[in-house]
């Protein structure tokens, strides 16, 4: 099976050659079925990151998430921790040091048991919600004591199960996935 870095230079690769169209087309499909779920309904604040071109544009959910009056927290590395601050449309963002993601400018966390649901982004997920990111480990620290729901959306492209996992690896409560046809 391959490595995790592999998988890693894999899923960028394919996931920067994808059609903006198809891509685009993907995404709305994930959107409707991420707004039907009931973790989404129940949640009044959601923890999202700012997208990178090739991943699932975060930003339809942020300003779904703002039209239901739900609270919108991004996330922001400082030190090596990862932690969520609240934003609204007009907050200013900013690239941190990782990747060109954008980031809020404020420091001002907000507690983990705040945080009702949290999408989280990923480059490979497995239907048993096993994910690999890009490999700082975040998320995998991040959801060891978070209490809340946990969601990711899934590209066709993004579903593969072919690695083995670490033992810190955790588990998303959900993967959304596009029903294809064969
Ligand atoms: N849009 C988005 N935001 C996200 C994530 C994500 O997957 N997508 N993350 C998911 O976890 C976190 C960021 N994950 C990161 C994982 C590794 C490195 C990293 O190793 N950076 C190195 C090398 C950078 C480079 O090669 O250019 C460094 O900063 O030195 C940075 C961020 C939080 N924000
Ligand atoms: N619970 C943890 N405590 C300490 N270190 C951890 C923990 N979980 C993961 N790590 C560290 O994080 C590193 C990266 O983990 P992994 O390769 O699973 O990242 P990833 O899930 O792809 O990244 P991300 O979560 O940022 O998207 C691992 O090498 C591991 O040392």
């Amino acid at each position: 099976m391959p490595d995790k870095k592999t998988i890693r230079k894999e899923q960028t690769k394919k996931l920067r050659a994808l059609d903006p169209i198809v891509k685009a087309d993907n995404e709305k499909a994930l959107y409707a079925k991420l707004f039907q779920t009931s973790s989404w309904q129940k949640a009044q604040s959601v923890a999202v990151t700012a997208s990178l071109p090739f991943e699932v544009n975060t930003r339809p959910i942020m300003e779904q998430a703002w039209q239901e009056e739900k609270t919108v927290l991004l996330d922001k590395i400082v030190d090596g921790q990862m932690f969520f601050v609240e934003i609204d449309a007009n907050t200013p963002l900013t690239t941190g040091d990782s990747f060109g993601i954008l980031e809020p400018e404020s420091n001002h966390a907000v507690a983990k048991d705040q945080i009702d649901l949290v999408l989280v982004p990923g480059l490979a997920f497995s239907d048993a919600g096993l994910r690999i990111g890009f490999g700082g480990g975040y998320y995998d620290r991040f959801l060891q004591d978070y209490q809340g729901a946990s969601v990711s959306l899934a590209l066709p492209e993004q579903r593969r199960a072919d690695w083995v996992p670490d033992q810190f690896d955790q588990v998303v409560d959900q993967v959304i996935t596009i029903d294809e046809v064969d």
